[in-house]
């Protein structure tokens, strides 16, 4: 049988529509994946999500990716003034194979698709330089259940360059709720705010993290080197567990 519909997923054909929808509805365009970051393999969450997974930035981001400038505004909310917020949207359709022990869908699998939104919109460019995240704490609200289309909405809203630091936030919602609200709600606005306009949208998940840009890399000498270090090491280690383990059981 066909994998896709022994899980019960969304056809191919039901799946782009379903993402041809978002990015008319709110402005977004699909990022394909060997493109601008294409540095970056997102395969880990493809593969998760069965393909059934979109990753999506707004048009005018992408537009300015394009050109020399990695960090761009998007509009405001309406709410507040416009700001400089690069925002970044996640796009997935969560099936049978992500059950948890809630009977739900997985809180990995959740985690995962918020951490990514948030790396998105962090560093759309997706620099292999770039940051990666450094904390990140996830509240789950509700159970999402399984066989849902979900969408996470994802923006930065602190950097402290000279730290190497950028705050980010994302929440997960569903998307079948989002479709009743106008704005996909990229929003300087407190976490509290969000949650308030989240009550319509039926939020499932909001995440804050902390990402910090790695230390520049160093040359492909030192790499060499380093990995003839690790190599050592890691005999060594091999060697330490040979003799210790048995008398550590
Ligand atoms: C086309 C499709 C596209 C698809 C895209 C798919 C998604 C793409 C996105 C994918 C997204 C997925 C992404 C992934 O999955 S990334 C993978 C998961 N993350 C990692 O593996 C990171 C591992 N950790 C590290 O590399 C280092 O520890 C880092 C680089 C984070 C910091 O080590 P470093 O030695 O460089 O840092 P520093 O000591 O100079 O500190 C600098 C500052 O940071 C503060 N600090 C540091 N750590 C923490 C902490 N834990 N909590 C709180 N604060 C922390 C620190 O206090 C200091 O602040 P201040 O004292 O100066 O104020």
């Amino acid at each position: 049988m066909d994998a896709g519909r022994e899980e019960g997923l969304p056809t191919p054909e039901v799946w782009s529509s379903f993402v041809r929808r978002l990015e008319e509805r709110y402005g977004l365009c699909e990022v394909p994946r060997s493109s601008l970051l294409g540095s970056c393999r997102p395969d880990f969450l493809s593969h998760a999500l069965q393909k059934r997974v979109a990753f999506l930035l707004p048009s005018a981001v992408l537009g300015e990716l394009a050109t020399t400038h990695p960090i761009v505004s998007i509009a405001s909310d309406g709410e507040s003034p416009a700001v400089a917020v690069p925002g970044a949207v996640i796009a997935a359709y969560v099936g049978r194979s992500l059950q948890g022990p809630s009977g739900g869908v997985h809180g990995g699998a959740i985690a995962s698709i918020l951490d990514a939104s948030i790396g998105m919109a962090t560093n759309p460019r997706s620099d292999p330089d770039g940051y990666v995240t450094a904390q990140l704490v996830v509240n789950y609200r509700r159970i999402v259940p399984l066989g849902s289309y979900v969408v996470a909405i994802a923006y930065v809203h602190d950097r402290e360059p000279a730290r190497r630091k950028c705050y980010g936030m994302s929440r997960l919602v569903d998307a079948g709720a989002l479709a009743r609200t106008p704005s996909i709600g990229f929003s300087r606005k407190p976490l509290e705010a969000a949650r308030r306009d989240a009550t319509r949208e039926r939020l499932y998940a909001d995440a804050t993290a902390l990402f910090v840009r790695q230390r520049a890399r160093r040359s492909v000498g030192d790499a060499e080197a380093s990995s003839q270090v690790l190599a050592h090491a890691t005999q060594k280690i091999r060697t330490v567990r040979v003799w210790n383990w048995p008398a550590a059981l």
